[in-house]
C-alpha cells in the first residue's frame, strides 16, 4: 500500500481503521484504512466485486464490520444507519432509492427528518412549534432543489423525473440532513456525457459548501478530474492511495483495473505502453529518413543518367539530314530527350 498525501495536518472528517467485512467464507473487505479530510473529494475505485459498496455499507452502519472501526470527526460511530446519519454522514445508493410516488419536494423533506426536533405529539397536534419547523424545513428543501436546479419541478412526482434528475434528487435528499460528509455510490451511472459533466460541477459545488465527499465511480475520467485523492480496492484490499496522477500511473492499478487508458487521455496510458509507442515512433521516423535518403539518391542517379544520355541524343538529333538546318546544341531550352521546346 502506498500513501502519498500528507493527511496528518488536515482535519480528519472520516477515519476508517482496519475495516474488514466477511460474508461466511468470503472476505469482501480486508483491513481497509481510509481517511477523508475536511474540504476533500476522495475517490474509491476498483474492479467489479472489489468491495467498494460493502465498504460504504460498513461506513454507514448498514453492515456491522467483522473487524475495525469507523470514526466521524474523532468519534467512533455505532454501526446503526440512523445514528451515522445524525452524526453527519449522508449517502446515495448505486441503485436509486427514491420514494417514487412522492413529490420531488417531499423526497427532500424526508431527508430532513433527522434535523427536525419536533416530536410525535407536536406533529400530530400541528402546534405552532411544528408549523414553524415545517416551514423552515420546506424553505431549506427548496434551497437545495434550487442548488441542484430542480426547484421548478418541486411538485412533480419523483418517478416522472428523467434518470439524471432522479440521481440529482437523491443527492439533494442526502444534503437535506446537513451532512459534513457525503458518500456517493456511482453518482454518474447511466448518465450521458453532459449529465456527467453537470454532476462533476455539482460535486465541486458540494465540496465548496464545506462538505467532504467520498465517491465510488467506474468512470475514470470523472474520478481523475474530480478527486484530490483516490484509493483503489482490489479483492477487498487497498492496493494504493494517492493523487489522481499517482494512481492512474501505477502499473498495478492499470493491470488490476484500468486495463487500457481511458479514451482521449494519453496521460492515462501505462508507462510501459507509452515507452513502446515512443520507441515505435522513433523507429518509424528512422525508417522514413532512410527511405527518403534512398529516394533522393535514386532521383540524383536518374538525373545524372539522363544528363549523361542527353548530349548523345542531342548529337544523334544533330546528325545532319539532307537540307536540314544543323541542330541546336542542348541548352536550357532543350529537354533531356533533346527535343526543343
Ligand atoms: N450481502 C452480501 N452477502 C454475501 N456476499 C456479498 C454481500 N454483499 C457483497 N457481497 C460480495 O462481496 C464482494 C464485494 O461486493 P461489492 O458489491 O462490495 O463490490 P463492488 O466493488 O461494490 O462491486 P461493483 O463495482 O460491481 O458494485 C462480492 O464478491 C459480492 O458478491
Amino acid at each position: 500500500m502506498t500513501t502519498t498525501t500528507d493527511t496528518t495536518t488536515a482535519t480528519t472528517v472520516l477515519e476508517a481503521s482496519g475495516v474488514t467485512m466477511r460474508f461466511g467464507g468470503l472476505t469482501a473487505v480486508k483491513g481497509v484504512d481510509l481517511k477523508v479530510n475536511a474540504g476533500e473529494i476522495v475517490g474509491l475505485i476498483g474492479p467489479n466485486g472489489a468491495g467498494k459498496t460493502t465498504f460504504f455499507n460498513c461506513l454507514t452502519g448498514l453492515y456491522v464490520p467483522t473487524e475495525g472501526t469507523v470514526s466521524y470527526k474523532g468519534t467512533v460511530l455505532p454501526p446503526k444507519p440512523h445514528l451515522v446519519t445524525s452524526a453527519g454522514i449522508a449517502r446515495t445508493f448505486q441503485n436509486i432509492r427514491l420514494f417514487h410516488n412522492m413529490t420531488v419536494l417531499e423526497n427532500v423533506l424526508v431527508g430532513r427528518h433527522t434535523r427536525t426536533k419536533e416530536g410525535l405529539w407536536s406533529a400530530l397536534l400541528r402546534g405552532p412549534g411544528f408549523k414553524k419547523a415545517e416551514a423552515a424545513s420546506e424553505a431549506r428543501a427548496m434551497e437545495l432543489l434550487e442548488f441542484i436546479g430542480l426547484e421548478k419541478k418541486a411538485q412533480h412526482l419523483a418517478k416522472n423525473l428523467p434518470y439524471g434528475e432522479q440521481r440529482k434528487l437523491e443527492i439533494a435528499r442526502a444534503l437535506a440532513s446537513d451532512p459534513g460528509l457525503i458518500l456517493l455510490d456511482e453518482p454518474t451511472a447511466g448518465m450521458n456525457p453532459q449529465e456527467t459533466r453537470a454532476a462533476e460541477e455539482l460535486i465541486f459545488a458540494i465540496r465548496d459548501m464545506g462538505i467532504a465527499v467520498l465517491v465510488i465511480e467506474h468512470d475514470m475520467r470523472f474520478i481523475f478530474n474530480l478527486c484530490d485523492r483516490v484509493a483503489c480496492l482490489v479483492q477487498g484490499e487497498k492496493l494504493i492511495e494517492g493523487t489522481a496522477a499517482e494512481v492512474q500511473g501505477d502499473e498495478r492499478v492499470v493491470a488490476a483495473y484500468l486495463g487500457e487508458p481511458f479514451e482521449g487521455d494519453p496521460s492515462a496510458a501505462p508507462a510501459a505502453e507509452v515507452a513502446e509507442v515512443e520507441a515505435a515512433e522513433v523507429e518509424a521516423a528512422e525508417v522514413a529518413e532512410v527511405e527518403a535518403a534512398e529516394v533522393e539518391a535514386a532521383e540524383e542517379h536518374a538525373e545524372a543518367e539522363a544528363e549523361a544520355e542527353a548530349p548523345a541524343e542531342a548529337d544523334a538529333d544533330a546528325e545532319p539530314e539532307p537540307d536540314a538546318e544543323p541542330a541546336a546544341a542542348p541548352d536550357s531550352t532543350t529537354s533531356t530527350d533533346g527535343e526543343a521546346k
